[in-house]
Order: structure tokens, then C-alpha cells, then sequence
């Protein structure tokens, strides 16, 4: 790391220790930069199996439970936890390579990555205000159409966030004087297009570092993140993972019984992380974190990089690709004639509405079950031509497959939903190998230093798809049974 980054870190540890009583010299790891991956977490000496590698204090965590308090006139709920952790960056966002200045979180603020340009989220919002270059232009128009399709839906999910906290900053104008930035103590004159690329970096910062931490007495209560300083050093590994969050706790919201009446405590038990069980992690490895069984796709829209694989590894299901076919599906529904509005709603009712996907591992390569039964579906009723009666009867046996009182509607509907993957597979190997010549034919000049590399994420999108197609391709000529 360079010494900017190198004395960031000092004041983090200095700021957990002093502030927060965090044993630091009990921490195992240290931060070093990763080529292609900025900074990682690595073992700053042999870490033994099961051991702690570090406790975050909770109240060095930043999350709803840490921040309401800061902020008497937002009552409980009005924002959701996301926009409210958004909020309080944008409001202390640190000027130039300078530290923030949040009395709360500033060495911590300070910490965090200061450029998304290379984020395909910032390109897209660049776009629709008029301001993208040629290479944020050139990258977008060479997505594949269904990650173009997930970066517009993370891209309203972004617009909902912004509207709300526009609408928190308009009703309480006193809110921007709780901010440590000089250039944002008024409305007056407010700039809302500099405070929409604070917010992005803000809302990106959430989006890319937060954590599975349970807060809400509901275990799917989406308040139930938190940035977590040092974890968030912590880089992805598609397999092994060697930080293991503790995240439920016996101890909860606890009740204590208090002269008069009775107080509810927020949950303060540091935030632990254990190292893994069954072996130990050398000095000077990286330890990763498991973001999650993401698709690439996801993880590009999400945090702006891919797992990369050899060419041929997805086509031999050494490594497992994914390809969402929802428009192919969406466009077969549509040239099903008139009972495609017919179609749509049993589907919806059914509860089949889309994650429609072809995967290349576990072997065979398949389309997914969701997938099959949509194309068991629309091969029954596109050849009905509007038939009523016969389509009312091919949705009651379509219903006996998914009830699973038979295994199959006909054979002669077996033959055409696999033809008609074929076909769908086809065209998805044609659209992939033009997408990686297209993507290599013309790019701008003047790139900027992470262009390559996020070609080489865009080809490996393009690459995967042409794989996962050609081995469900395969699949089906040798008639494998799904
Ligand atoms: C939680 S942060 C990890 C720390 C981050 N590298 C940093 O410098 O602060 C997540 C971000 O790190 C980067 N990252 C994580 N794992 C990666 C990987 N395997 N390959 C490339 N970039 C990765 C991505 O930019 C991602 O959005």
C-alpha cells in the first residue's frame, strides 16, 4: 500500500483502540495491495485453526443501530438502513486525499476507497446525466444484454436510495449542518449534481463493503447489515473462504430490568471473525471472504469485478457458469400468439415469473428447473392458436408436472421445449462470439488505467455465456435427461 493508505490504517487502529477499546494487538491480519483488487486482507503471522483473527467493537460498527442516534429528527424507519448509512457518508465524505472529519466515523470514513470510476453503476448514472466518455459509452453498449438489464435494475434501486435521501435533505435543511464538509453547510447553495457523484460514491461505498449482521429481532430484516471496518479490507474468493463471521448471538436485544419499568439494550458484543477450523493460514497469505454463490453477472453489477476462468473451464463445468434467459423468454412468450397475455399470468400465479437460467455445473450442463417448466408451458399453448378449452386443459396437465403428479405433459411437448432450448442456445452462442469480437474490434483511446482489465471482465461475461450455451447445447443432443 502506499503511505497515504499505510497511515489510514494506523489512525483506523489507533481510532478502534482508543475510542472504542479494541484490543488491536490481538488483530492477525494486516492490509496489502492486491494487483487488479486494490487492497486485501492477509495473515500478518501464522494463523492457527480456529483462531480469532479479529474483534470489531459495536460500536465502531456503522449501521442503523449506530447511527439513528446521530440523527434525533429521522425517526425509526423513514429510511431504509442502506440510505441511511448512504446518507451519513455523503455527509462526510472526505475532500480530496484529505481525512474526513466526522467526529463519529472520520478515521474509519477515511478508509474507504475515494474513486468508482471503473464501476459499471458509475457509468450508467454518467450516461443518464450526459456525462459519459467514450469509454464508459463503448463499455456500456458492449454488456450482454441480461447484465445491461440487472445494471438498469441496481440502477432504479440507486434512484429510489438518492430520491429519499433528496427528499430527507429538503424536509430538514438542518440536517446539512451536521455535516463536517465546509462546502455543504447550507441549502442555499446546494449543487445537487456534486452531491448526486458524493452520493454515488457514498451509496457504491454501502453497496460494495456492507455485511450480513443481525440487528432486527427478523433474520430478513434488511436492516440487518453493517460496514464493518478491517472486514471490509477483506476480497473475494469464489471457493475457499477463510474469515467466518460470527453473526447470530444467544445474547439478544437484551431486556434488563431497570427501576421503573424496564430498558431494551441494543446488542454490544464486538463483531467477531474466527479463521478457518481445519487448517492454518500462513504468514503473508491473503484470507478471503465468500461474498456470496454469485453468478458473475452479479458480481459485476454488485462490486465491479468478475471470478475469472480459463477458457474452457465453463464449457467442461470445471467452473460453474451461469446465463439468465429471461428476454429470450420473454420475446418466445411474446411471439406465442394470442394466448401470450395467457401465459404471462399462469406463470405469475404459479409463481414462475423469471429466474429462468442455463448452468454448466453440477454435469450435465441444464437449463434450470424454472426454465424448463416455462418452456413446457409455452410449447403447449403457442401451437393453440387461442383455443380455449384446449388451452384450459393443457395448463391443468402443465399444473399436474408442477404438482408433481406426473412427470411430463407429453412426449411430444418433451420434444419441443428441448428444441426449442436448442434453438434458444443457439442464438445465445451466435449474440456471445459477436459480443467478444465486437468488444476487442474498436475500442476508444485515451483509456483509462483499469480499461483493459474491465474488457478482460466484459469478454469474460461474453465467454461465459458462449460456453454455458454450447455445453447445454451438448447436453441436449445427447439426449441427457434434466
Ligand atoms: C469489500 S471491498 C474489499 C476491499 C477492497 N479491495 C478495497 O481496496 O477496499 C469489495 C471490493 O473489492 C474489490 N474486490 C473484491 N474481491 C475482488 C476480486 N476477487 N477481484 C477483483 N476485485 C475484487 C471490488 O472492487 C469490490 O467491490
Amino acid at each position: 500500500m502506499d503511505d497515504l493508505d499505510t497511515q489510514r490504517w494506523e489512525r483506523l487502529l489507533q481510532w478502534l483502540r482508543d475510542k472504542h477499546g479494541m484490543d488491536t494487538d490481538a488483530l492477525l491480519v494486516e492490509p496489502r495491495q492486491v494487483p487488479g483488487a486494490g487492497r486485501g486482507l492477509f495473515a500478518a503471522r501464522d494463523i492457527p485453526p480456529s483462531a480469532t483473527i479479529f474483534e470489531v467493537p459495536s460500536s465502531a460498527l456503522m449501521n442503523v443501530k449506530t447511527l439513528l442516534p446521530l440523527y434525533p429528527h429521522i425517526r425509526e424507519g423513514r429510511l431504509s438502513s442502506h440510505q441511511l448509512v448512504s446518507l451519513h457518508l455523503l455527509l462526510h465524505r472526505p475532500p480530496g486525499e484529505d481525512d474526513s472529519l466526522d467526529s463519529h466515523f472520520g478515521p474509519y470514513i477515511s478508509t474507504l476507497p475515494r474513486d468508482f470510476s471503473s464501476h459499471p453503476l458509475t457509468w450508467l448514472i454518467d450516461h443518464r446525466h450526459g456525462k459519459d466518455d467514450l469509454w464508459t459509452g463503448y463499455l456500456l453498449k458492449n454488456l450482454p444484454p441480461m447484465t445491461r438489464m440487472a445494471l438498469e435494475k441496481s440502477y432504479d434501486g440507486f434512484q429510489k436510495d438518492w430520491k429519499a435521501v433528496v427528499g430527507i435533505l429538503t424536509e430538514s435543511p438542518a440536517m446539512l449542518s451536521l455535516s463536517s464538509r465546509r462546502t455543504l453547510k447550507t441549502t442555499e447553495d446546494l449543487d445537487l449534481g456534486e452531491l448526486l457523484s458524493d452520493y454515488v460514491w457514498a451509496w457504491l461505498n454501502v453497496n460494495t463493503r456492507c455485511i450480513y449482521y443481525r440487528l432486527r429481532q427478523n433474520r430478513s430484516d434488511p436492516d440487518n447489515f453493517t460496514l464493518c471496518p478491517i472486514l471490509d479490507f477483506a476480497n473475494h474468493g469464489p471457493e475457499l473462504t477463510h474469515i467466518f463471521p460470527v453473526v447470530e448471538s444467544d445474547i439478544w436485544d437484551v431486556t434488563i430490568p431497570r427501576a421503573p419499568g424496564s430498558v431494551k439494550r441494543a446488542k454490544t458484543e464486538p463483531f467477531v471473525f474466527f479463521g478457518p477450523s481445519d487448517f492454518s493460514v500462513p504468514e503473508g497469505q491473503e484470507l478471503l471472504l465468500k461474498y456470496g454463490a454469485h453468478s458473475n453477472r452479479f458480481l459485476f453489477i454488485e462490486y465491479g469485478f468478475v471470478n475469472s476462468f480459463d477458457e474452457g473451464a465453463v464449457l467442461s463445468g470445471r467452473f460453474p457458469g451461469e446465463v439468465d434467459v429471461q428476454e429470450l423468454v420473454e420475446d418466445l412468450i411474446d411471439q406465442a400468439g394470442p394466448l401470450k397475455s395467457q401465459i404471462r399470468s399462469t406463470l405469475h400465479r404459479a409463481g414462475y415469473w423469471g429466474e429462468w437460467t442455463l448452468h454448466s455445473a453440477p454435469e450435465p450442463a441444464h437449463p434450470s428447473w424454472r426454465l424448463i417448466t416455462v418452456l413446457r408451458l409455452v410449447c403447449a399453448l403457442q401451437r393453440l392458436q387461442g383455443n380455449g378449452a384446449e388451452a384450459e386443459a393443457a395448463i391443468s396437465a402443465w399444473e399436474g408436472v408442477i404438482n408433481g403428479f406426473v412427470s411430463q405433459m407429453s412426449q411430444s411437448n418433451e420434444d419441443a421445449w428441448r428444441g426449442t432450448l436448442l434453438k434458444m442456445c443457439e442464438t445465445i452462442r451466435g449474440r456471445a462470439r459477436q459480443g467478444v469480437s465486437s468488444l476487442r474490434s474498436s475500442p476508444p483511446s485515451g483509456d483509462p488505467p483499469w480499461a483493459s482489465w474491465m474488457v478482460g471482465n466484459l469478454c469474460a461475461l461474453w465467454r461465459e455465456e458462449a460456453e454455458v450455451a454450447e455445453a447445454v447445447i451438448a447436453s441436449v443432443l445427447e439426449g441427457k435427461e434434466f
